[in-house]
């Protein structure tokens, strides 16, 4: 108890590596704009630092880095670094225009790392370390220094590197549980230790990043909180390598929900949690499972009778949290084909959205055309048509016209028209269900080699005239991407997924592509 008062009233700081550990998730692939846009919101989040890539790992990363550190203000941007001279230059080139850059530098110390991966002994491991720190330094005064494998690593020599480290002139000590092999009692008991056995510990934040393999990873974080860590390492959605990262929505509402335990408060803007995790799962593809706490469909549901009743007579006997507390909405208001711009600005506001006044007309068109299919517009719907809108994707191939035609004991056929950049290409193609046709239609007439590696379609709500969300992710020459379409028609629905796919596959082969970023 009176360890945990010494640091009561200093804020817990969230270290957001979506962009970064939660792109490690397989499968995931963000270009540029996607990730500008997820850190934006995570700046709305209000995150400490945002972790914006490893610009060392591809050219793409490293411009993504760049362009995040250039335009988005408030967050500490970090970029990771192997513990080299070529990396931590790399990624001081890319963060360099950040109000407050960091470098994040990284090496192994677990016996097992060391010998097998790194083939260096423990003392070429220090100096590596602190050459990497000291390079750091000498372009920003910001340098955390994660010690990889470390809950698998000897103590005595995580003490000894650690020291070494901040000498060095690390102001971020991170101890990350790499492969989520740590149990609560035993990660806590390590951070305490290492507070006790790291002479200049009190020059450092500690810093701690957690997997979860075991299904720890929020528990671990916590333990180590409650043992004087003082920055949490999180994914949105627990996006990130293998089972993931620490959930960062799980880890801000057990600090938020549970203050009279945790008596560090974040400094999140929990109403913007929903928005980002929406805003990820549509981006990323991976989509949140109802079950998912915080931010899961069922996370605010409650189905028996007996819950239901107690809700009913007061919402605190089944609810710990308020679903507003995330940014979910229970306004009724419903919007239809008869509300106007002002209420519809109003929604949106409301909503917690900050569109331009030209963002705004273009999701009014499109809430006008589903109103004129759909009687009750939810606030679902709004988030669905305002993701569509303000995701773009570079639109070489734009659906003009689609037809298909499918049922018991008929060949399923589409007629596509496409309009590429003012020329209509129209194709038609008989397929294995209309989905099928469609696709091979959209093929023929944007003329590539793509593959439909995965296909999923989910209601964005109930009713018979729901809104459906078709996600696919399509392969073109070993590289993925994912692509996002939603409508009533559920195969116009289906189009345009693949075909947003199909854009953003033609954007990255683009060579001109930064030419093309620059005029936009
Ligand atoms: C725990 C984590 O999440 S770490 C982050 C993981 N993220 C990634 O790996 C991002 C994607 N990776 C990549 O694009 C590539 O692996 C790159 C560009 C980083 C490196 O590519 P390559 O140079 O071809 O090396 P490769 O990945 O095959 O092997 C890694 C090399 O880095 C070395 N290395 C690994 N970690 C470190 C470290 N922290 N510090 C210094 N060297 C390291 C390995 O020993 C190996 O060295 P070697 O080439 O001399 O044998
Ligand atoms: C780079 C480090 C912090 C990492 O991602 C890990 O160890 O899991
Ligand atoms: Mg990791």
């Amino acid at each position: 108890m009176e360890e945990r008062r010494a640091y009561m009233g200093k804020h817990i700081q969230i270290f957001d590596t979506t962009l970064r550990d939660g792109e490690q998730t397989p499968g995931v692939s963000l270009n540029l704009q996607e990730k500008y846009e997820i850190a934006k919101q995570l700046a709305k989040l209000n995150v400490d630092i945002i972790e914006a890539g490893f610009p060392i790992a591809s050219r793409g990363d490293f411009e993504a880095v760049k362009n995040i550190a250039k335009n988005v203000s408030g967050p500490v941007i970090a970029g990771l670094a192997r513990a080299n001279k070529q990396d931590i230059e790399i990624a001081w080139e890319a963060v360099k225009y950040a109000e407050r850059p960091r470098i994040h530098t990284f090496i192994a110390t677990s016996d097992i790392h060391m010998k097998y991966k790194l083939k260096m002994t423990r003392d070429q491991v220090i100096e590596a370390a602190v050459n990497a720190v000291k390079l750091a330094k000498r372009f920003t005064p910001d340098v955390e220094f994660s010690a990889e494998d470390a809950s698998r690593s000897d103590p005595e020599f995580l003490y000894r590197i650690f020291e070494e480290a901040i000498k060095a002139g690390a102001t971020v000590i991170n101890v990350p549980d790499t492969v989520g092999y740590a149990v609560p009692w035993e990660f806590g008991r390590l951070i305490h230790k290492i507070r006790e056995n790291v002479p200049s510990i009190y020059k450092a934040i500690i810093s701690v990043h957690c997997h979860d393999d075991l299904g720890l990873a929020v528990a671990n974080s916590l333990a180590a909180v409650e043992n004087g860590a003082q920055q949490i390492e999180v994914a949105v959605n627990g996006l990130g390598e293998r089972a993931g990262n620490a959930a960062l929505e799980e880890i801000v509402m057990a600090l938020n929900t549970r203050s009279d335990f945790f008596m560090n408060p974040t400094r999140i803007e929990t109403t913007q949690i929903y928005r980002t995790s929406r805003l990820v799962s549509a981006l990323t593809g991976i989509q949140v499972p109802p079950n998912k706490a915080i931010v899961g469909a069922n996370a605010f549901a409650h189905e028996s009778g007996i819950h239901q009743h107690g809700v009913l007579e007061e919402k605190s006997t089944y609810e710990i949290m308020k679903p507003e507390t995330i940014g979910v909405s229970t306004n009724k208001l419903v919007m239809g084909k008869h509300s106007g711009r002002h209420a519809f600005k109003e929604k949106l506001k409301e909503m917690g959205y900050n569109l331009s006044d030209e963002e705004i007309n273009k999701v009014f068109q499109k809430f006008k055309d589903l109103a004129d299919k759909k009687k009750e517009i939810s606030e679902k719907d709004i988030e669905a048509l305002v993701e569509e809108e303000v995701i773009i994707t570079p639109e070489t191939f734009k659906l003009e016209y689609l037809q298909a035609t499918s049922g018991s004991g008929v060949v399923a056929s589409a007629v596509v028209k496409l309009n590429k950049m003012g020329v209509t290409i129209e194709e038609a193609a008989c397929g294995d269900g209309p989905v099928d046709a469609t696709y091979r239609a959209i093929e023929r007439a944007c003329g590539g080699d793509f593959k439909l590696v995965d296909y999923t379609i989910k209601a964005v709500t109930g009713g018979k005239d729901a809104l459906g969300e078709v996600i696919v992710r399509v392969e073109k020459n070993n590289k993925i991407q994912i692509g996002r379409g939603v409508s009533t028609d559920i195969i116009e629905a289906s189009a345009k997924a693949y075909l947003s796919a199909i854009n953003k596959i033609i954007y990255d082969d683009n060579p001109y592509k930064e030419r093309i970023d620059a005029v936009q």
